[in-house]
């Protein structure tokens, strides 16, 4: 009887596809690893059973010919030994570099697709995240593989033993629950610790992230005080915490390695009995102690292994929490267009930043007509930058719509639908790199003469223009190297790229001297003519460029209308109530 598939039951993987698929990926490289590391065991056994003849027939009978022979073989078994070590490290890293690869692009993608509204951490906190990846790649794409492999030989070796020395097989199999214990008996205070200690490496990595970042402040302003404290206080967490972890993986490793000696100590000692029972040979006494050893070793490394599945769970967890947050990446039926009319509207627009107690938006309605050119004004924190945060898709409103061309954005591809709005925003960020580079930004469809046209629209052409190889010259982080004016026109020029047919200005001259800005409204006047802008503002002179003032207030329009009743509206004196 065939049950019906709302019947069957569907087990949550228990490892993430990202990790999952780029393994499975590697299936073909991991068996030939399993194989190479299947021969060096047998190779092992080999070795094992060539001690116990050379102990046993060629010793007592000075069969120097039969010693000779055994040492060819033995040559001719070291040299494939040697060889199959070399491809099974050699195939392992392969197949690590390939999952590193894969599983780096994949998590760099979701970084970059992070929903604003969902993001949590720092930007230090996300960055550190990043470097777990090194942990979880070791862990899965490395070691591990090989030591799995060599589990199941544990089995063989002590059938090995069993065969030689019969009874000395209790040696090994007695050292085998301890190493076990140990590192199961270590495993919660490992967990724990482990937990603790990423999440204080991170805080760590939070507070140098912010720094550096803000070097020119911390002197300027005198943070360094409050930085460093802010850096030791997350050093002693962090070197607190790693020590314990530290401390205790030892144990359970140290234990592991003295399980060993034991192991091979102890079949000695038990030899010794059994040959004087005539029950065992010598040779047969040292092939048992050889094996012996070898049967514990796999578990001495995989009790590493286990002191470092604590941190690589940590690291998991944070990773998959990251890859689990909302993204924006776009579903099969998103829509892409190629070219916007331009006409915005936002629609009963109630909108809280995560974690705020205030609405910043509260009942908003706003249409803008294709091609109209609007400001948007209103005191500072009242909400303008949020409205061009949520045009852009950078934010969802919980209640209300936002459209473009009629339609709701959620519908669009963000990306496709962010690469047809020229946006330049409150911060100009410019990116490590030439100044070309952050202007054309590798986007199809910007070329030299559109950067050129752009670059002298913004007025960056006239300092890009002055410096030597000016569009080629390599900024530092951030742009560092060029004035706050100079970054705003390059950030202009950015924006103005591929001419979009909506743009979003949000304080665009604020660096710029009266003179740049002018000179840079005269020539947007006849660039921007037939396109729909958003232009937020508290410079006057820029309110040429618009045909419309919206004046906001605690996050809802308060005022609207043609440019020149507006302001005239705004400078008549108020009376006081
Ligand atoms: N990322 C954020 N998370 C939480 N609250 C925010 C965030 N960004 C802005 N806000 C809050 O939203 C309100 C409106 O901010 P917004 O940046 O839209 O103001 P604005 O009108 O553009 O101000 P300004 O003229 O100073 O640029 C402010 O009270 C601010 O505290």
């Amino acid at each position: 009887m065939s049950r019906s598939p709302d019947m069957v039951e569907h087990p949550r993987p228990r490892f993430a596809p990202w990790l999952m698929e780029p393994m499975l990926r590697n299936k073909g490289t991991y068996m030939k690893v399993a194989l190479a590391a299947a021969m060096v065991n047998i190779f092992g056994l080999i070795t094992s059973l060539f001690t116990m003849t050379v102990y046993d027939r060629v010793v007592p009978n000075n069969a120097i010919t039969s010693l000779v022979a055994l040492s060819i073989g033995l040559v001719v078994v070291v040299v494939f030994d040697f060889l199959l070590r070399i491809l099974r490290a050699y195939f392992t890293d392969l197949a690590g570099a390939d999952i590193d690869h894969d599983i780096g692009s994949r998590v760099f993608r979701r970084l970059v697709a992070i929903r604003l509204d969902q993001k949590k951490g720092s930007t230090g906190a996300l960055t550190g995240m990043m470097r777990e990846l090194e942990t979880l790649r070791d862990f899965f794409a490395s070691a591990t593989m090989t030591a799995l492999v060599d589990v199941p030989f544990i089995v063989v070796t002590l059938v090995f033993i069993a065969i030689l020395g019969g009874p000395l097989v209790w040696v090994p199999l007695a050292a085998i629950p301890i190493v076990i214990g140990a590192g199961w008996l270590t495993r919660p205070a490992l967990d724990r610790l482990s937990a603790k200690s990423m999440s204080e490496g991170l805080t760590k990595q939070s507070v140098l992230i912010e720094t550096v970042g803000a070097l020119e402040m911390v002197k300027t302003s005198g943070a360094a005080r409050l930085l460093g404290r802010r850096w030791s206080a997350a050093n002693v967490a962090h070197g607190d915490s790693s020590t314990r972890q530290r401390l205790v993986s030892t144990i359970a490793i140290t234990v592991a390695a003295s399980a060993n000696t034991l192991s091979y100590a102890g079949t000695v000692v038990a030899g010794v009995f059994l040959i004087a029972d005539h029950r065992l040979t010598t040779g047969a006494l040292v092939a048992c102690s050889i094996l012996s050893g070898r049967a514990v070793q796999p578990l001495a490394t995989i009790a590493s292994l286990l002191s470092r599945l604590s941190a690589t769970r940590a690291s998991y967890k944070q990773i998959n929490g990251m890859m689990e947050t909302g993204s924006e990446e776009p579903g099969a039926g998103a829509l892409r267009p190629v070219r916007f009319d331009g006409r915005i509207e936002l629609r009963g627009i109630e909108f809280r930043y995560p974690g705020a107690a205030e609405k910043t938006l509260d009942g908003l309605n706003l249409v803008i007509p294709a091609g109209q050119r609007v400001a948007l004004l209103g005191r500072i924190g009242s909400g303008k930058s949020t409205i061009a945060r949520l045009i852009l898709g950078l934010y969802p409103p919980q209640e209300g719509l936002v459209m473009i061309d009629g339609t709701d954005i959620r519908q669009y591809d963000p990306w496709a639908m962010r690469g047809l709005i020229g946006t330049a925003l409150q911060e100009p960020v410019l990116l490590s790199g030439s100044v070309r580079e952050n202007i054309v930004l590798a986007r199809d469809g910007v070329d030299d003469a559109e950067m050129l046209r752009v670059s002298e629209l913004s007025g960056a052409h006239s300092f890009m223009g002055r410096i030597a190889n000016g569009y080629d010259l390599r900024l530092a982080d951030r742009g560092e190297g060029l004035s706050g004016g100079q970054r705003q026109a390059i950030s202009l020029a950015r924006a103005l790229a591929g001419k979009p047919q909506i743009i979003v200005f949000d304080e665009p001259t604020s660096a710029m001297d009266q003179a740049s800005e002018a000179q840079l409204i005269g020539r947007l006047e006849a660039e921007l003519q037939g396109r729909t802008l958003v232009l937020i503002t508290h410079r006057p002179a820029l309110l040429r460029l618009v045909d419309r003032i919206v004046v906001v207030e605690n996050g809802r329009v308060v005022q609207d209308g043609p440019r020149d009743a507006v302001l005239k509206d705004l400078q008549r004196p108020r009376v006081a109530a």
